[in-house]
């Protein structure tokens, strides 16, 4: 059994990245240390022990906060249909969920009928099912110092980066120099914060470059 703290669980739209438009539950898991300074979950970065609370408290929590509860795979799947979800896509984020193992909850799901996919930074191992569809959306040089792994980047089924200005795109082209190959791999722009001049760049970029764009469209329409 695998230890799980988990911030969020909904039932929504995947919003971002190739698979934007699948009805997804998704799974939000407490803890961070990257420290990149637009992000837009920052109560997902410290996991404290007086935050620890019941699963209804946090599925039921109306708004942002730093509780969490504390979970396991099985139990997870059990409160899937407590909940009356019928999504059958599983997306695991955070926070960083690759701090965790996440090899038996990935496992579990898809030997359920679940599909998974994983959002994360590349910052930490990559541990989960060889079914699930990877997300890295590379952090490059945060506060936390972390170095985005070469392991990650071969791993990803999808790498959606997120950018403000053409610094961003520059790096992202040197960190994709150390990737074998991109072959059958999606490339995603995503602006930040959903700055005008991000998303112009972005999609010139897109169209140059023949990547997607990958825009937060919960956002845009007003889901979580
Ligand atoms: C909150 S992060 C959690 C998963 C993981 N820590 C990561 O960074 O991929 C989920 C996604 O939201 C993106 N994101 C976070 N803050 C954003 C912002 N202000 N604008 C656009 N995308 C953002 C991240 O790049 C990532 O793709
Ligand atoms: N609808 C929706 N789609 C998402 N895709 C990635 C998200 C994330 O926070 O990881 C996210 C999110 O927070 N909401
Ligand atoms: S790695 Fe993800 S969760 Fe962590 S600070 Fe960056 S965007 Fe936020
Ligand atoms: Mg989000």
């Amino acid at each position: 059994m695998s230890t799980l703290n988990i911030n969020e669980m909904f039932e929504t739209i995947q919003g971002e990245g190739a698979h934007t438009g699948i009805p997804s539950i998704f799974v939000r898991l407490q803890g961070c240390p990257v420290g990149c300074p637009w992000c837009d979950t920052k109560h997902t970065w410290e996991i404290k022990a007086d935050l620890s609370v019941t699963p209804e408290a946090v599925i039921n929590k109306g708004q942002e906060s730093e509780t969490y509860f504390i979970s396991d795979e099985a139990a997870l799947l059990a409160q899937f249909s407590i909940e009356g979800y019928v999504a059958k896509h599983v997306v695991i984020t955070g926070g960083e969920p690759c701090m965790y193992d996440l090899r038996p909850l990935t496992k579990l799901l898809h030997d359920n009928g679940y599909s998974t996919q994983i959002e994360t930074s590349g910052t930490f191992e990559v541990l989960c099912d060889p079914r699930t569809y990877v997300t890295v959306s590379p952090k490059i040089n945060m506060k936390g110092g972390y170095d985005v792994l070469v392991s990650a980047l071969e791993r990803a089924n999808e790498i959606k980066h997120p950018i403000a200005m053409q610094k961003h795109i520059d790096e992202l082209d040197a960190l994709l120099t150390n990737v074998s190959s991109l072959e059958g791999k999606q490339v995603c722009l995503q602006p930040i914060s959903q700055q005008k001049r991000a998303t112009e760049l972005a999609v010139k970029t897109c169209i140059e470059r023949n990547w997607r764009l990958s825009l937060q469209t919960h956002k845009y329409i007003g889901i979580e």
